[in-house]
Protein backbone atom coordinates (compact mmCIF):
# COMPACT_ATOMS: atom_id res chain seq x y z
CA UNK A 1 0.00 0.00 0.00
CA UNK A 2 1.55 3.22 -0.79
CA UNK A 3 1.85 5.41 2.19
CA UNK A 4 3.26 8.33 -0.39
CA UNK A 5 2.11 9.51 -2.90
CA UNK A 6 3.67 12.22 -5.22
CA UNK A 7 1.17 12.77 -8.24
CA UNK A 8 2.44 15.02 -11.21
CA UNK A 9 3.70 17.49 -8.77
CA UNK A 10 5.61 20.89 -10.25
CA UNK A 11 7.84 23.26 -8.06
CA UNK A 12 8.49 26.61 -9.37
CA UNK A 13 10.30 28.89 -7.61
CA UNK A 14 9.15 32.77 -8.57
CA UNK A 15 11.96 35.41 -8.17
CA UNK A 16 14.22 37.63 -10.35
CA UNK A 17 14.37 34.48 -12.35
CA UNK A 18 11.82 31.84 -12.47
CA UNK A 19 13.73 28.26 -11.66
CA UNK A 20 11.00 25.26 -12.53
CA UNK A 21 12.51 23.04 -9.37
CA UNK A 22 10.80 19.79 -10.34
CA UNK A 23 8.22 19.26 -13.43
CA UNK A 24 5.11 16.93 -13.17
CA UNK A 25 6.78 14.60 -11.11
CA UNK A 26 5.15 11.49 -10.21
CA UNK A 27 6.01 8.09 -8.23
CA UNK A 28 4.75 6.70 -5.00
CA UNK A 29 6.28 4.97 -1.59
CA UNK A 30 4.85 1.54 -0.32
CA UNK A 31 4.02 1.84 3.28
CA UNK A 32 7.61 0.17 5.16
CA UNK A 33 9.86 0.68 1.82
CA UNK A 34 13.33 2.00 2.32
CA UNK A 35 13.98 4.21 -0.72
CA UNK A 36 16.80 6.67 -1.49
CA UNK A 37 16.62 9.55 -3.80
CA UNK A 38 19.40 10.45 -6.10
CA UNK A 39 20.52 12.69 -8.94
CA UNK A 40 22.62 15.46 -9.70
CA UNK A 41 23.73 18.73 -8.16
CA UNK A 42 20.05 21.21 -8.71
CA UNK A 43 17.84 18.43 -9.80
CA UNK A 44 15.50 19.09 -7.33
CA UNK A 45 15.64 16.58 -4.50
CA UNK A 46 15.95 19.01 -1.05
CA UNK A 47 12.84 20.56 -3.05
CA UNK A 48 11.06 17.24 -3.23
CA UNK A 49 11.85 16.65 0.25
CA UNK A 50 10.77 19.99 1.67
CA UNK A 51 7.22 19.37 0.10
CA UNK A 52 6.73 16.07 1.45
CA UNK A 53 7.96 17.25 4.95
CA UNK A 54 4.84 19.91 4.35
CA UNK A 55 7.93 22.69 4.84
CA UNK A 56 6.54 23.93 1.51
CA UNK A 57 4.30 23.09 -0.61
CA UNK A 58 3.72 22.66 -4.57
CA UNK A 59 3.14 25.05 -7.56
CA UNK A 60 0.85 22.07 -9.10
CA UNK A 61 0.16 18.60 -8.37
CA UNK A 62 -0.63 16.73 -5.07
CA UNK A 63 1.36 15.20 -2.17
CA UNK A 64 -0.63 12.86 -0.25
CA UNK A 65 0.84 11.15 3.01
CA UNK A 66 -1.36 8.42 4.51
CA UNK A 67 -4.34 9.15 2.81
CA UNK A 68 -4.07 13.13 3.41
CA UNK A 69 -3.22 16.07 1.69
CA UNK A 70 -1.41 18.52 3.65
CA UNK A 71 -2.26 21.25 1.33
CA UNK A 72 -5.63 21.17 2.39
CA UNK A 73 -5.10 21.79 6.19
CA UNK A 74 -5.12 24.74 8.80
CA UNK A 75 -1.09 26.16 10.00
CA UNK A 76 -2.16 24.10 13.43
CA UNK A 77 -3.33 20.74 11.49
CA UNK A 78 -0.15 20.61 9.57
CA UNK A 79 1.71 21.26 12.45
CA UNK A 80 0.68 18.58 14.52
CA UNK A 81 0.56 16.25 11.16
CA UNK A 82 4.04 16.88 10.82
CA UNK A 83 5.17 16.53 14.25
CA UNK A 84 3.14 12.61 14.87
CA UNK A 85 3.31 11.32 10.96
CA UNK A 86 6.89 12.40 10.07
CA UNK A 87 10.44 12.48 11.38
CA UNK A 88 13.41 14.66 9.98
CA UNK A 89 16.97 13.41 9.96
CA UNK A 90 19.53 15.82 8.98
CA UNK A 91 22.89 16.25 7.21
CA UNK A 92 23.91 18.45 9.94
CA UNK A 93 21.91 16.64 13.17
CA UNK A 94 20.54 20.00 13.95
CA UNK A 95 20.75 19.33 17.83
CA UNK A 96 20.17 21.96 20.19
CA UNK A 97 23.88 22.62 21.12
CA UNK A 98 22.71 23.93 25.11
CA UNK A 99 20.26 20.61 25.64
CA UNK A 100 21.94 17.12 26.91
CA UNK A 101 21.33 14.24 24.80
CA UNK A 102 18.10 13.06 26.66
CA UNK A 103 16.83 16.60 26.39
CA UNK A 104 17.28 16.97 22.52
CA UNK A 105 15.65 13.19 22.20
CA UNK A 106 12.45 13.71 24.73
CA UNK A 107 11.82 17.35 23.13
CA UNK A 108 9.22 16.28 20.61
CA UNK A 109 7.45 14.98 22.98
CA UNK A 110 6.91 18.02 25.50
CA UNK A 111 4.66 19.69 22.56
CA UNK A 112 2.08 17.02 23.14
CA UNK A 113 0.40 15.75 26.54
CA UNK A 114 2.77 12.57 27.52
CA UNK A 115 3.11 11.80 31.07
CA UNK A 116 6.65 12.14 32.45
CA UNK A 117 6.88 8.06 32.96
CA UNK A 118 5.95 8.14 29.45
CA UNK A 119 8.87 10.20 28.36
CA UNK A 120 11.60 8.93 30.24
CA UNK A 121 10.61 4.88 28.98
CA UNK A 122 10.31 5.83 25.67
CA UNK A 123 13.98 7.80 25.89
CA UNK A 124 15.52 4.89 27.57
CA UNK A 125 14.25 2.43 25.21
CA UNK A 126 15.18 4.47 22.87
CA UNK A 127 18.98 5.01 23.92
CA UNK A 128 19.18 1.64 24.71
CA UNK A 129 18.42 0.66 21.05
CA UNK A 130 20.70 3.23 19.34
CA UNK A 131 23.29 2.47 22.19
CA UNK A 132 23.23 5.93 24.02
CA UNK A 133 22.47 5.30 27.23
CA UNK A 134 26.01 6.21 28.70
CA UNK A 135 25.77 9.17 26.80
CA UNK A 136 22.53 10.59 27.61
CA UNK A 137 23.63 13.47 30.08
CA UNK A 138 26.51 14.58 27.86
CA UNK A 139 25.73 17.60 25.11
CA UNK A 140 26.29 17.49 21.43
CA UNK A 141 29.73 19.53 21.87
CA UNK A 142 31.13 16.34 24.08
CA UNK A 143 29.61 13.29 20.99
CA UNK A 144 31.23 12.30 17.85
CA UNK A 145 29.52 12.83 14.74
CA UNK A 146 28.05 9.29 14.36
CA UNK A 147 26.87 10.04 18.82
CA UNK A 148 25.04 13.28 16.98
CA UNK A 149 23.52 11.88 14.15
CA UNK A 150 21.91 8.68 16.56
CA UNK A 151 20.48 11.19 18.95
CA UNK A 152 19.19 12.80 16.05
CA UNK A 153 17.58 9.80 14.76
CA UNK A 154 16.29 9.18 18.33
CA UNK A 155 14.38 12.46 18.44
CA UNK A 156 12.51 11.38 15.14
CA UNK A 157 11.98 8.52 16.20
CA UNK A 158 10.53 9.44 19.63
CA UNK A 159 7.09 10.10 18.47
CA UNK A 160 6.81 6.73 16.44
CA UNK A 161 6.22 8.49 13.01
CA UNK A 162 5.42 6.12 10.41
CA UNK A 163 7.80 8.18 8.13
CA UNK A 164 11.71 9.10 8.22
CA UNK A 165 12.42 11.78 6.07
CA UNK A 166 16.47 11.71 5.83
CA UNK A 167 18.15 14.65 3.89
CA UNK A 168 21.87 13.55 3.64
CA UNK A 169 22.29 12.15 6.80
CA UNK A 170 25.91 10.40 6.47
CA UNK A 171 27.02 13.55 4.92
CA UNK A 172 28.98 14.53 7.57
CA UNK A 173 30.21 11.38 8.82
CA UNK A 174 33.30 9.39 8.46
CA UNK A 175 33.16 6.13 6.79
CA UNK A 176 32.47 4.04 9.83
CA UNK A 177 30.23 6.45 11.81
CA UNK A 178 27.88 6.65 8.42
CA UNK A 179 27.46 2.50 7.86
CA UNK A 180 26.18 2.31 11.71
CA UNK A 181 23.65 4.85 10.78
CA UNK A 182 22.83 3.17 7.47
CA UNK A 183 22.95 -0.09 9.16
CA UNK A 184 20.88 1.23 12.36
CA UNK A 185 18.46 3.54 9.71
CA UNK A 186 17.59 -0.07 7.54
CA UNK A 187 17.50 -2.04 11.23
CA UNK A 188 14.60 0.54 12.23
CA UNK A 189 13.22 0.24 8.49
CA UNK A 190 12.60 -3.35 8.84
CA UNK A 191 11.88 -4.05 12.22
CA UNK A 192 9.67 -1.34 12.58
CA UNK A 193 8.14 -1.40 9.41
CA UNK A 194 8.91 2.67 9.51
CA UNK A 195 8.93 4.01 6.17
CA UNK A 196 12.17 5.98 4.99
CA UNK A 197 12.82 8.20 2.28
CA UNK A 198 16.25 9.27 2.15
CA UNK A 199 17.41 11.63 -0.24
CA UNK A 200 21.76 11.04 -0.87
CA UNK A 201 24.91 11.57 -3.39
CA UNK A 202 26.63 8.26 -1.55
CA UNK A 203 25.48 5.03 -3.53
CA UNK A 204 26.75 3.13 -0.90
CA UNK A 205 24.00 5.12 1.04
CA UNK A 206 21.89 4.24 -1.31
CA UNK A 207 22.67 0.54 -1.76
CA UNK A 208 21.05 0.30 1.89
CA UNK A 209 17.35 0.80 0.25
CA UNK A 210 14.94 -0.90 -1.37
CA UNK A 211 14.99 1.10 -3.96
CA UNK A 212 16.51 4.12 -6.07
CA UNK A 213 14.81 6.52 -7.63
CA UNK A 214 16.68 8.75 -9.71
CA UNK A 215 15.56 12.30 -10.50
CA UNK A 216 17.46 14.64 -13.31
CA UNK A 217 16.24 18.37 -13.80
CA UNK A 218 13.24 17.62 -11.84
CA UNK A 219 11.84 15.18 -13.95
CA UNK A 220 11.83 10.99 -13.06
CA UNK A 221 14.47 9.77 -14.53
CA UNK A 222 15.22 6.33 -14.00
CA UNK A 223 14.20 3.58 -11.00
CA UNK A 224 16.10 0.20 -9.68
CA UNK A 225 15.12 -2.30 -7.21
CA UNK A 226 17.86 -4.24 -4.58
CA UNK A 227 18.18 -7.68 -5.76
CA UNK A 228 19.62 -10.12 -3.13
CA UNK A 229 23.31 -8.87 -2.74
CA UNK A 230 24.04 -5.10 -1.83
CA UNK A 231 27.58 -5.02 -4.21
CA UNK A 232 25.19 -6.10 -7.22
CA UNK A 233 22.94 -3.26 -6.23
CA UNK A 234 26.05 -0.91 -5.63
CA UNK A 235 27.06 -1.74 -9.07
CA UNK A 236 23.77 -0.88 -10.90
CA UNK A 237 23.63 2.36 -8.64
CA UNK A 238 27.05 3.52 -10.25
CA UNK A 239 26.09 1.89 -13.31
CA UNK A 240 22.48 4.51 -13.71
CA UNK A 241 24.64 7.13 -12.19
CA UNK A 242 27.18 7.32 -14.66
CA UNK A 243 23.80 7.33 -17.39
CA UNK A 244 22.53 10.18 -15.46
CA UNK A 245 25.76 12.25 -15.76
CA UNK A 246 25.80 15.53 -14.46
CA UNK A 247 29.66 16.70 -12.43
CA UNK A 248 30.74 13.35 -11.01
CA UNK A 249 31.99 16.01 -8.15
CA UNK A 250 28.98 16.44 -7.39
CA UNK A 251 28.89 12.52 -6.19
CA UNK A 252 30.60 11.16 -3.52
CA UNK A 253 31.97 8.22 -3.09
CA UNK A 254 33.20 7.10 0.36
N1 LIG B 1 14.23 28.98 -2.60
C1 LIG B 1 14.65 28.88 -3.87
N2 LIG B 1 14.49 29.90 -4.74
C2 LIG B 1 14.89 29.81 -6.01
N3 LIG B 1 15.48 28.70 -6.55
C3 LIG B 1 15.66 27.67 -5.74
C4 LIG B 1 15.26 27.69 -4.35
N4 LIG B 1 15.59 26.49 -3.80
C5 LIG B 1 16.15 25.75 -4.78
N5 LIG B 1 16.20 26.45 -5.94
C6 LIG B 1 16.70 25.98 -7.24
O1 LIG B 1 15.93 24.83 -7.59
C7 LIG B 1 16.76 23.83 -8.17
C8 LIG B 1 16.66 22.55 -7.34
O2 LIG B 1 17.27 22.79 -6.08
P1 LIG B 1 17.39 21.66 -4.95
O3 LIG B 1 18.05 22.28 -3.76
O4 LIG B 1 16.07 21.03 -4.76
O5 LIG B 1 18.37 20.63 -5.67
P2 LIG B 1 19.16 19.39 -5.06
O6 LIG B 1 18.99 18.28 -6.03
O7 LIG B 1 18.75 19.16 -3.65
O8 LIG B 1 20.66 19.93 -5.08
P3 LIG B 1 21.92 19.54 -4.16
O9 LIG B 1 22.21 18.12 -4.44
O10 LIG B 1 23.00 20.46 -4.66
O11 LIG B 1 21.52 19.80 -2.73
C9 LIG B 1 18.17 24.41 -8.21
O12 LIG B 1 18.38 24.95 -9.49
C10 LIG B 1 18.14 25.50 -7.17
O13 LIG B 1 19.04 26.54 -7.49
Amino acid sequence: MAIVKVDEVTKVYEGKMTKRALNRLSFEVDQGEFLAVMGPSGSGKTTLLNLISTIDVPTSGEITINEKNPVKMSESEVSIFRRRELGFVFQDFNLLRMLTVEENMVLPLTLDTYSIEEMNERVAALANELNLTDFLHKRPNELSGGQEQRTAIGRALIHQPPIILADEPTGNLDTTAAKDVLMLLERINKEQNTTIIMVTHDPIAASYCDRVLFIKDGEYFNEIYKDDRRQTFFQRILNVLSLLGGNVNDLRFS
